[in-house]
């Protein structure tokens, strides 16, 4: 593990739509059994019965899905690693609502706070939310994550 629960212990999953979110709810559920404090963002659920059965196994070992209210403006007091699973490889144009606002919480927050203390740690799966998968960052909006976790 590059980063070690002992000390990146708050990790929020912000779940996108497809199964790019399906692989955040996934990573959720082994982070939290390797010792994680685990939080899931899941704004835009799929009615799909696969989708529904990675939430129970979640929900089973108490890893909490939060609501819009429940989190705060300013993500870095609470989280040390924030998961972008918003999208993937099927992403393409501009960012709809509500994930237009969503993905820029963690590009203000690399923005705002790297020149000057500690911010969380963003990890992207697979692709960069906000990239397209051939063409790239195309409008430079795109998440920067400092890691990104994809399998050939
Ligand atoms: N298939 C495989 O072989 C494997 C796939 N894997 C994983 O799946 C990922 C690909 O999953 P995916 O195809 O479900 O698409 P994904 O990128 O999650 O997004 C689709 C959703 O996004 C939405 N959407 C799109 N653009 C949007 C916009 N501008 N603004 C807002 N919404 C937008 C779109 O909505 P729609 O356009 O359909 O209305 C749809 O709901 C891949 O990257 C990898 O992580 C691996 O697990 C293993 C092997």
């Amino acid at each position: 593990m590059v980063y070690r629960s002992t000390e990146y212990n708050r990790v929020l999953t912000i779940c996108g739509p497809g199964n790019n979110g399906s692989d955040g709810r996934v990573a959720a559920r082994h982070l939290h059994h390797f010792g994680y404090k685990l939080s899931v963002y899941y704004p835009k659920r799929a009615p799909k019965p696969l989708y529904d059965v990675v939430i129970l196994w979640l929900e089973s070992p108490c890893v909490p899905f939060l609501s819009v209210e429940d989190l705060s403006m300013d993500l870095s007091n609470d989280f040390d690693i924030l998961v972008d699973a918003m999208f993937g490889f099927s992403f393409r144009g501009t960012p709809r609502p509500p994930f237009d606002v969503l993905i820029q919480r963690p590009i203000s927050i690399q923005n705002h706070h790297r020149m000057h203390q500690e911010s969380p740690i963003v990890v992207s799966i697979d692709i960069p939310s906000g990239w397209h998968v051939e063409e790239g960052d195309i409008n430079g909006e795109g998440i920067k994550p400092d890691m990104l976790v994809y399998i050939l």
